[in-house]
């Protein structure tokens, strides 16, 4: 195992890279899709079966874990890997989307931010200084900088203060963060989509350094045809050595039109939240398994002999749903999750051997099929 953290380009196609990212838990191979594992736990899957689907690395969440169990609790227990039962590399997110998006009664400061639990509604506060804390006691091997993310909709004043403020924050975060070996600080570009705001956000990262470089404040209900707008120009702010990591991306075309773009990797909670939910992706489309003109098929839902899925029918997925029975949304998250991981590792190969263009137009031609 490598005791540091590196990353290697293997192969370009156009824009699209793959690569290796080398860390003391497990290589990652780019581009990487990771499965979200929010509270410590891949919703409905067994650490065992996500690996089983290709997975090299999964998502952890600052805020979840601070709320509960603490993150003091996990790291006098051994740490979340331990205490999660997957040895290979995870990432964790910083808390500040999620305060965003999930937290009650928001106060933001140049100090940091003040919110209510969704949880119990008690009282918490991020700071960079206290996500590096939180991140350091879970034990993750990628860390993400402490940032801003504006509620939308925002001018672009607002945009513009806000990336401004991430940054500083992205100072010290790096601060904070400390001499570390083998682990990873992300930084976090800000600037909506703005192209220049965007470029400073870059610069502004290059400038402090970091081992990798996330891409945030998309797929945030921008839509597909303006994120791909801004990945027509950001990936290439920033170094071309480093990860390029796109937050909370996406749905299938999604993440081909962003890996298309120069993008390393992603993170969605899709294939599980919508494998629950009785929604299957397949290379002809999507099948929500509950309607009824699933009640009587005999089919598989994939021919790829390697799904988890593959001994099941549509009937009986239908039946599982329709019945409310816990293996329905068990069968449907391994067998998205792996559907995910296929694509990733076609991508890999495609890429690889410089026929990524022929790969993506067969990609949009079966699921035109439907
Ligand atoms: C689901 N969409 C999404 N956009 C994101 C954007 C960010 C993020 C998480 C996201 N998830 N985490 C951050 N720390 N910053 C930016």
């Amino acid at each position: 195992m490598a005791q540091k953290f590196s990353f290697e380009l293997k192969a370009t196609d156009g824009r699209a890279r793959t690569g290796v990212i080398s860390t003391p838990r497990g290589e990652i191979r780019t581009p990487a899709f990771m499965p979200v594992g929010t509270a410590a736990t891949v919703k409905a899957m067994m650490p065992e079966s996500v690996r089983a689907t290709g997975a090299d690395i999964l998502l952890g969440n600052t805020y979840h874990l601070m709320l509960r169990p603490t993150a003091e609790r996990i790291d006098r227990l051994g740490g979340l890997h331990k205490f999660m039962n997957w040895e290979r590399p995870i990432l964790t997110d910083s808390g500040g989307f999620q305060v965003m998006s999930l937290a009650g009664l928001r106060k933001l400061t140049e100090h940091g931010v003040t919110f209510k639990s969704h949880i119990d509604g008690s009282k918490h506060e991020l700071t960079p200084e206290r996500s590096m804390e939180i991140q350091r006691l879970l034990g993750s091997d990628i860390v993400m900088c402490f940032d801003e993310c504006p509620a939308l909709p925002a001018d672009r004043d607002r945009i513009a203060e806000s990336m401004r403020l991430s940054m500083r924050w992205a100072e010290r975060s790096r601060e904070a963060f400390g001499d570390r070996p083998g682990h990873a600080l992300f930084g976090i570009m800000q600037g909506g989509l703005e192209q220049d705001l965007r470029e400073e956000s870059a610069e502004a990262l290059k400038k402090i350094g970091f081992e990798g470089y996330a891409i945030g404040g998309l797929a945030v209900g921008e839509g597909q045809e303006a994120m791909f707008g801004c990945l027509d120009y950001a990936p290439e702010f920033l170094p071309v050595d480093k990860p390029r990591y796109l937050m909370g991306v996406g749905k299938p075309d999604d993440i081909v039109g962003a890996v298309k773009r120069g993008i390393d990797m992603m993170d969605c909670v899709l294939p599980s939240r919508s494998g629950r939910t009785g929604q299957a992706f397949t290379r002809h489309g999507v099948v929500n398994i509950k309607n009824a003109r699933h009640a009587d098929d005999p089919r598989p839902l994939d021919e790829a002999n390697s799904s988890p899925s593959r001994n099941y029918s549509r009937a009986y997925l239908h039946h599982v749903f329709r019945s409310n029975e816990m293996i329905a949304g068990m069968l449907l998250t391994w067998h998205n999750l792996h559907y995910f991981q296929m694509i990733m590792q076609e991508m890999r190969d495609a890429i690889a051997a410089g026929s990524f263009d022929a790969w993506e137009q067969e990609f949009h031609a079966m699921r035109a099929q439907g």
